[in-house]
């Protein structure tokens, strides 16, 4: 499994948002990409699975181009789950997982006692198997996370795609789905492509981060690399202060006041002219 992004620019209509990207997968990595809100973060990601048309630059996975892949080839290898939305279709938890096993059928073809088994397994694994017959609307913000992860393991894909994950998920949630991720990562070989707004959790979960600004990859590496005073004053304008975490081995820190003064101007003014 190879996976290369080269050289992107990217833009919507005329507005440019990604100029020169370029972000290389190694086979069992955990790659979250950082940055501000509005960055291209997002953008990034759909064009692992060609939902984007690029300005120049381009996608290979496994050295060829994913343009040249059919989608349901695509998503036999690669599986995307998108920023979660705020409604949900009226499906059972089952259904929804089942759907994980639609690019795997042939044209015509229902699904066999093998598709069945795999649903099956992809529900236990991601400990939603008791859950299998209800709505997925009466699911909480985790399970119903966990559901969907289950859906796209269910496709066996070789790489996990995942934005935001933690989405609206409280904290214990927000933990159990990233300690689901690290064990599908861990025990199936899984390589996954993340984008969290939260540092400390990338720098938990991440082997490599991406931080983006000015429509560049600003920096890239380990978490050591990446979770330091100087990349995130420049990459979010903020101080903190920075510790280890010896159990899980990785950098973390506190963040402290904004320095971008311009912007703190701005917003007090703004409160001014509401409560005045
Ligand atoms: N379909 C679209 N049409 C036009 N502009 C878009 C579209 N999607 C995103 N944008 C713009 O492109 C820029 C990058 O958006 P993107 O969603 O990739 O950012 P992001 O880093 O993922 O943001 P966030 O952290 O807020 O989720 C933003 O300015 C956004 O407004």
């Amino acid at each position: 499994m190879s996976l290369r992004l080269n050289n992107l620019k990217i833009s919507y209509e005329k507005y440019n948002v990604i100029d020169d990207v370029s972000i290389k997968i190694n086979k069992g990595d955990i790659v979250s990409i950082i940055g501000r809100n509005g960055c291209g973060k997002s953008t990034v990601l759909k064009t692992i699975i060609n939902l984007l048309e690029l300005d120049s630059g381009f996608v290979e996975f496994d050295k060829t181009d994913v343009r040249k892949y059919k989608r349901k080839d695509l998503a036999k290898k690669i599986a995307f789950l998108s920023q979660q939305k705020l409604s949900y279709p009226d499906l059972t938890v089952e259904t929804l997982v089942s759907y994980g096993r639609y690019p795997h059928l042939k044209f015509g073809k229902f699904l066999n006692s093998n598709d069945k088994k795999i649903i099956d397994e992809s529900l236990k694994k991601t400990g939603v198997y008791h859950l299998k017959d209800k709505s997925i609307k009466k699911l909480s913000g985790g399970e119903r996370q966990r559901a969907w992860i289950a859906m796209a393991i269910c496709q066996e894909p070789e790489i996990l795609i995942l934005d935001e994950p933690t989405t609206y998920l409280d904290v214990a949630y927000q933990i159990e789905v990233l300690d689901l991720i690290k064990e599908l990562n861990e025990t199936l070989g899984m390589t996954i492509v993340m984008v969290l707004h939260d540092i400390n959790l990338a720098s938990r979960y991440s082997k490599t981060i991406y931080a983006i600004k000015d429509k560049k990859v600003f920096a890239c590496g380990t978490p050591n690399m990446i979770v330091c005073p100087r990349v995130l004053e420049e990459v979010f304008t903020i101080n903190g202060d920075f510790y280890v975490d010896e159990e899980n081995k990785c950098p973390f820190f506190i963040p402290k006041k904004s320095k971008n003064k311009k912007e703190e101007i701005k917003w007090k003014k703004y409160l001014y002219f509401l409560f005045y």
